[in-house]
């Protein structure tokens, strides 16, 4: 067992160098999970409830800025449990479960990350061999993401778009070997790094992954739902969304994360309002306590109480998975919708207030908010990530309101399925339920509010389908953008309006139509609107800003200037890009400190003896 001085080495994260704290990572984590394993050996943790023994150690003080690990439980070895068949189960679980193989999930590409049916990466099988053959026909066809994946893993579930007979039958997943499991190096054909400095999670290790006509076998596609047989003929899945399983398993877990952050970031900044003391409230008396004052209180008090409320949702929600996926074994795929629905929106709401609640306990801290010691500022890069990953905010709302609006249009025909049945409801009730200040009242307000926000975005599809008007002069433009000022702070204050002017409902809701008509009208300007600021890439110094457009060549030369991809074991992307593939590797090579060893140390001292079972 490693000493636990050895582990922690005592200096804070904040003061490591990007790769100390790679390095530092790795000796936490095989420590870490060494623990879990020890719980496995004890039957005190197994395959269907390690989450929550995983859960409290990723984001714990041990591993603070996650863990170049995480994947491997978070993604590979749901998407094994999730999308493999039972044949291929018993062949990888045991070797995850125990860690003798490290995995991640390679989904996103630097092309796509929300719009999966357009990722590029191929898989096309040839019956010849009775093998696939994955490649990255363009650089915005690079994995780009997948936790663990740049110096860590040496296995992953890869999502590619599957070829047989020279048709497409779209994407599907693969267990796939980068890295050689004794020597650590990538494979031939693999071209694989760290992508870089982000705002957080810094100790994930995210990576790239390229394929060069990579051959596997055709055993290695996940099987569970849809199959390849070995003259290539495709056999379809009952429901084409069930290949998107493990991104609806981890969507339902985030809530659950989402409660471990709050939690902890609500109790800094509660219990440091307790200490504080500043201000009189009255000449010579003895300063009081922040927490004494309302405005204080209005800060913190609601994320106490969210706190609360996401961790009885997560339980329900957890319950739901479980319910609709042992419906799921039994061939019944009715309420497969009505879960993807929940999970999109629990994941995004909870996520997005939790960002926003954290961000408010930091600033009701004052200054000692803002230090890194505090764990605000680290609290927050873990939670705002959630509001991209899993699936973009923005885009996962929009699911749900798919959902509801097919719901709704259904209102008369269809059986409803539980969480929607209060529609039924709201709509006999033709909203002329009164106002009451009762829990129940405010549940039934929200309810009428969202039964008629489906009835005005139904209404608006139907509108905005007949309509479309564009115009291009500057003094138009200007005027737009007044409007939109204007239209977006009256919705955005809304509760203010109704209270102390007379505006009508009716005028609300046209009030709402003319806010989107504006959004629709300035698109066309907006690029050029920002290009009027005149502000030089120089300024900007942003890879994702830049004028020219060129954000992926941009994102990978930043990504292979990180110290970790100079180790001679990667293999330089860009480079096989512009095609100097060897010159470039030759050019790191001789840049980076660890040229004399062609993987990094820890693996041979701390992360091989652990997938051997040997720490
Ligand atoms: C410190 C420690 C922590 C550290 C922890 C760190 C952990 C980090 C982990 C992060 C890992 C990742 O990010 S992995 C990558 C995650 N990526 C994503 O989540 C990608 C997000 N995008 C998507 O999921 C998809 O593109 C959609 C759902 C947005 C759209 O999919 P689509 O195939 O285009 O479907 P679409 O046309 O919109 O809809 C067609 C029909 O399919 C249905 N449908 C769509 N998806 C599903 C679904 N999953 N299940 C059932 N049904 C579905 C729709 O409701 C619709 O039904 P009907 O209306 O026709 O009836
Ligand atoms: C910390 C972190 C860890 C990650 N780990 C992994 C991993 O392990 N494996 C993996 O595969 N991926 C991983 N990801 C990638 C993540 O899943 C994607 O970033 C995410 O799915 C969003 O896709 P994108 O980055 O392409 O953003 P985009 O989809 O390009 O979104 C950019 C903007 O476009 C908007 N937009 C996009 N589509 C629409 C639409 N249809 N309608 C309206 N607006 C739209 C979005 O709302 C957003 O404002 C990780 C990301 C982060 C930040």
């Amino acid at each position: 067992m490693l000493s636990k001085r050895e582990v922690f080495d005592g200096v804070p994260e904040e003061y490591l160098s990007h790769k100390e704290r790679y390095e530092n990572a790795i000796r936490n984590s095989v420590v870490a999970f060494s623990l879990v394993r020890k719980m496995q050996e004890e039957g005190k943790t197994s395959i269907n409830n390690y989450r929550d023994v995983v859960g409290g150690l990723l984001g714990s003080s041990v591993l603070r800025d996650g863990s170049p690990l995480g994947l491997h439980y978070i993604m590979f070895m749901p998407a094994i449990l999730n999308q493999a068949n039972e044949e291929q189960q018993e062949k990888w679980l045991p070797r995850a479960w125990n860690c003798s193989i490290i995995g991640s999930y390679a989904q996103t590409e630097l092309g796509h990350g929300t719009f999966i049916r357009g990722l590029e990466t191929t898989a096309t099988y040839d019956a010849a061999t009775k093998q696939f053959v994955l490649h990255s026909p363009t650089l915005t066809a690079y994995k780009w993401w997948p936790g663990g994946l740049g110096q860590t893993a040496n296995y992953c579930i890869v999502v590619a778009q599957l070829y047989t007979k020279g048709q497409c039958h779209g994407i599907h997943s693969f267990i796939i070997q980068v890295r050689d499991e004794e020597t650590h190096m990538p494979l031939p054909g693999i071209k694989i790094g760290e992508i870089g400095a982000k705002l957080g999670l810094n100790a994930v290790n995210n990576g790239f992954l390229g394929f060069d006509n990579y051959r596997i076998p055709r055993t290695n596609m996940l099987m569970k739902h849809a199959q390849v047989l070995e003259d290539g003929t495709y056999v379809k899945s009952r429901h084409s969304k069930l290949n998107y399983g493990a991104m609806v398993f981890v969507r339902v877990v985030i809530v659950f994360d989402m409660v471990n952050y709050l939690s902890k970031a609500v109790t800094i900044a509660t219990r440091f309002s307790a200490v504080r003391r500043q201000c009189q409230l009255k000449a010579g008396e003895t300063e009081c306590q922040i927490l004494d004052y309302v405005t204080q209180q209005h800060k913190l008090f609601v994320s106490i109480a969210a706190a609360h409320a996401f961790r009885i949702t997560a339980n329900k929600l957890w319950l739901t998975f479980n319910e609709v996926n042992e419906q799921l074994v039994e061939g019944n795929l009715q309420r497969l919708p009505e879960l993807h629905a929940l999970a999109c929106c629990l994941k995004a709401v909870t996520t997005a207030d939790t960002a926003a609640c954290v961000e408010r306990c930091r600033l009701a801290c004052g200054g000692h908010g803002y230090m890194m010691s505090s764990s605000l500022p680290l609290t927050y890069g873990l939670v705002t990530a959630a509001c991209t990953y899993e699936g973009e905010n923005t885009v996962l709302l929009l699911q749900t309101a798919r959902f509801l609006v097919k719901t709704y249009q259904q209102l008369d025909s269809k059986a409803l399925t539980p969480t929607v049945a209060y529609l039924k409801t709201a709509a006999a009730e033709r909203f002329c339920v009164g106002w009451s200040n009762t829990t129940e009242g405010i549940i039934r307000g929200f309810q009428v509010v969202a039964m008629r926000v489906i009835i005005m975005s139904t209404f608006n599809e139907e509108v905005q389908e007949m309509s479309r008007t564009v115009s291009p002069q500057l003094k138009e433009v200007l005027h737009q953008l007044v409007d939109l000022y204007c239209t977006y702070w009256a919705l955005e204050k809304l509760s203010d309006l109704l209270l102390y002017t007379p505006i009508s409902q009716k005028e609300v809701e046209s009030l709402r139509l003319r806010y989107e008509e504006t959004l629709t009208n300035l698109r066309p300007n907006a690029v050029g609107l920002v290009d009027a600021f005149d502000l030089r890439d120089e300024m900007l110094q942003s890879t994702l800003g830049s004028y020219d457009g060129r954000v992926y060549e941009r994102l990978m030369e930043e990504a292979m200037k990180s110290p970790l991809n100079a180790e001679p074991m990667l293999q330089s992307t860009l480079g096989s890009y512009d095609g100097r593939v060897y010159e470039r590797l030759m050019e790191e090579a001789m840049k980076s400190p660890l040229n004399a060893e062609p993987v990094n140390y820890t693996f041979h001292k701390y992360l091989k003896p652990f997938m051997q079972g040997k720490l």
